[in-house]
């Protein structure tokens, strides 16, 4: 596949706290009805943004080609990327009270690496692989499938980093990068801000592991530079997908991103996936379903699971170095669908580019911020799992589905 061109916003996007069409700065606190319109608008560039990519994958089918057109749109991913900006500084912040995806992914971060989450899911592994092949009668050792653990100590030691090296694609404004607990990498075809590093993920070459100690990873990372044309395997402790697989318009480059997820996660790593969904809980199920078999066949396994009223978080854990999916028997990149890959081109062209919500509809969507599920379902017991995180979903992730 032939790299693509990827842009850089430049002076574009300073302007994203000024209104568009004067350039004159927006006043401290707009009236609603001006916050809800310009809302309304930024979610319009953002949605029309996807829909266009989908329309053109239909009319033409040919992705790389696509693609590379998309990647040399300058001024149009420039407005989309300040769209996206401006949303997540002054529209969702303010209403979701620092409760987001950003939140979630930093809980099970924390909760994984600093508090025994990684610990649990090791030595859980290893009872597992003890009952399905008991060991001769004395032996202390449990085989794990690409890991050897001694015992339950010696996993708890050795798994604890520094800072947790998370590598944020499609970062656009890099929400990462002001926690202590993360040496955030965010990584864009549009970068919104210039700590983020311009970088096409479809098009990243992955290279060998380095042979480094913690430190001089780390050092590694600290000195990149935009652009990012390749990464050294193994790399990250996490990598994070906010909202990054619904933009592209098949399931084929959904699947590249996961399996080039799995090829820069270090063993026990996580690949965090957030994806926007509006519908009720059990609406998509099948569709959920259908993304772990998938995914898991690349060598994760989905540790959590939970559906908040616009949006499916999910946490998976690499849990082999290889991939393990048998592409002959199963078609697993078409298994991470989703419902917008089933319009025509000619719905994508009728579908409204600035659908506006009623108050009625507002207030609806207001009632159902408050509902969580309390328990996520946990896909390794089977069972449903008591989460220790609280979060609202305050998020206005309604416009940004099509
Ligand atoms: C809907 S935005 C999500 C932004 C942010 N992650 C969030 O959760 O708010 C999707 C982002 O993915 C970026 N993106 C799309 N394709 C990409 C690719 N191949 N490589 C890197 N970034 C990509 C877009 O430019 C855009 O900024």
């Amino acid at each position: 596949m032939e790299q693509g061109t990827t842009v850089q916003c430049g002076g574009l996007l300073s302007s994203s706290n000024e209104r568009e069409d004067t350039g004159t700065p927006a006043m401290a606190v707009p009236p609603a009805a001006d916050t809800k319109l310009e809302q309304k608008k930024l979610s319009g560039v953002v949605k029309s943004m996807h829909r266009r990519l989908r329309r053109k994958y239909l009319e033409a089918g040919d992705f790389d080609r696509i693609w590379k057109e998309h990647c040399k749109e300058e001024e149009r991913l420039c407005e989309y990327a300040v769209a996206m900006k401006n949303l997540a500084d002054n529209h969702w912040v303010k209403r979701c009270e620092g409760e987001s995806r950003i939140e979630w992914c930093l809980s099970v971060c924390q909760e994984y690496f600093f508090n025994g989450g990684k610990r649990k899911a090791i030595e859980k592994d290893a009872r597992r692989a003890a009952l399905n092949n008991p060991q001769p009668p004395g032996s202390e050792r449990f085989l794990v499938p690409g890991l050897d653990v001694s015992n339950a100590s010696a996993a708890s030691q050795e798994y604890l980093p520094g800072k947790i090296r998370l590598l944020d694609v499609g970062s656009c404004y890099n929400p990462f990068e002001k926690y202590e607990d993360f040496l955030a990498v965010g990584i864009d075809i549009v970068p919104a801000v210039e700590t983020v590093y311009k970088c096409d993920f479809l098009n990243l070459q992955i290279q060998s592991p380095l042979q480094l100690a913690p430190d001089a990873v780390d050092a590694f990372l600290k000195q990149l530079k935009s652009p990012i044309d390749d990464l050294p395997a193994e790399l990250f402790h996490v990598v994070i997908f906010s909202l990054l697989l619904t933009y592209f318009p098949s399931p084929y480059q959904r699947w590249i991103c996961c399996k080039k997820a799995h090829e820069l996660l270090e063993l026990n790593g996580l690949l965090l996936i957030i994806t926007p969904d509006s519908s009720h809980q059990n609406r998509h199920a099948m569709m959920m379903k259908s993304w772990k078999i998938a995914i898991e066949s690349l060598g994760f396994k989905r540790m959590a699971y939970c559906k908040a009223s616009h949006m499916h978080f999910m946490a998976f854990r690499k849990t082999s170095l290889k991939t393990t999916s048998d592409l002959i028997t199963r078609n697993y990149p078409d298994m991470l669908y989703i419902p917008q890959d089933f319009n025509t081109a000619a719905e994508e062209e009728s579908s409204s580019p600035c659908y506006a919500r009623s108050e009625v509809e507002d207030e609806q969507i207001a009632y159902t911020f408050s509902e969580l599920p309390e328990a996520p379902y946990d896909s390794d017991s089977g069972e449903s799992q008591t989460s220790s995180m609280s979060f609202y979903e305050f998020e206005d992730h309604i416009l940004l589905l099509s």
